[in-house]
């Protein structure tokens, strides 16, 4: 088998409230290898948003290392985390985080430019990408001049624009109805099948996480394997 994308080893966090502290995540060992798709499947409040962010390199462990690609990363500074992170993994959130003030196309570009690319080639591929999701039409619309729905496809289109080869998602369509959800979803996995993609998806919606590869869930900090 080829190296992992994504290898969680032995990762721990928690945070405190107030005098007491609160074992989130005690021993998480978890690895993702290109073109798997995952779902991560755990009752609210399990750890699943806190483990996304330590595998998306947007939250240190305090034990336990993360390797991207088999780069080990606990020892890297924030600015060469931000360079890692920015080449290799895609994030979706549940809600899209989109810039209000740009339109679809410069969201879906932005972040090409900040990786280096010029404007032109930047936009063009945003173009082929909204092409792709059915929404050329709406390019230049602002995310408040799109649905839900519409919303959450170009904050995937951001989110795979710089060729990732980690995609992960906190309840993608969590905050879409079941069709609308079904559709954003079926639209993620034709994307991260097509180009290869490794992406570990954390949704409360079994029906959708049958449709991938593998399922995990979290117990008492660790990760289990689901059939
Ligand atoms: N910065 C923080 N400070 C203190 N406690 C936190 C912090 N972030 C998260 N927690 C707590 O850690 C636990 C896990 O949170 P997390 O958001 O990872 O869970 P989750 O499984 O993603 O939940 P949900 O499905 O509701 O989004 C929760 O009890 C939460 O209140």
């Amino acid at each position: 088998m080829s190296d992992a994308v994504l290898e969680l080893r032995n990762i721990a966090r928690h945070y405190r409230e107030g005098a007491a502290r609160l074992d989130i995540l005690v021993d998480i060992n978890l690895s993702i290898y290109p073109g798997e798709t995952v779902a991560l499947v755990a009752p609210s409040g399990a750890g699943k948003s806190t483990l996304l962010h330590i595998a998306g390199l947007l939250e240190r462990a305090d034990a336990g290392e993360t390797l991207i690609n088999s780069a080990p990363t606990s020892k890297m500074s924030d600015a060469e985390r931000t360079n890692l992170r920015r080449a290799t993994i895609g994030f979706i959130y549940q809600f899209h985080h989109l810039l209000p003030e740009f339109s679809a196309l410069e969201n879906i570009a932005l972040p090409q430019m900040i990786n280096g690319l010029d404007r032109q080639e930047a936009e063009g591929r945003a173009q082929q990408l909204l092409d792709y999701l059915r929404l050329g039409a709406r390019a230049s619309h602002r995310p408040s001049e799109l649905s839900g729905g519409e919303q959450q496809r170009v904050a995937i289109a951001r989110a795979v624009a710089n060729a990732p080869h980690l995609l992960l998602a906190d309840e993608p369509t969590g905050n879409l109805d079941p069709r609308t959800a079904e559709h954003v979803f079926a639209t993620l996995m034709t994307l991260a099948r097509q180009s290869g993609l490794a992406a570990v998806i954390a949704t409360h919606n079994l029906d959708l996480a049958e449709q991938m590869d593998r399922r995990v869930t979290l117990r008492d900090g660790r990760i289990e394997e689901l059939a």
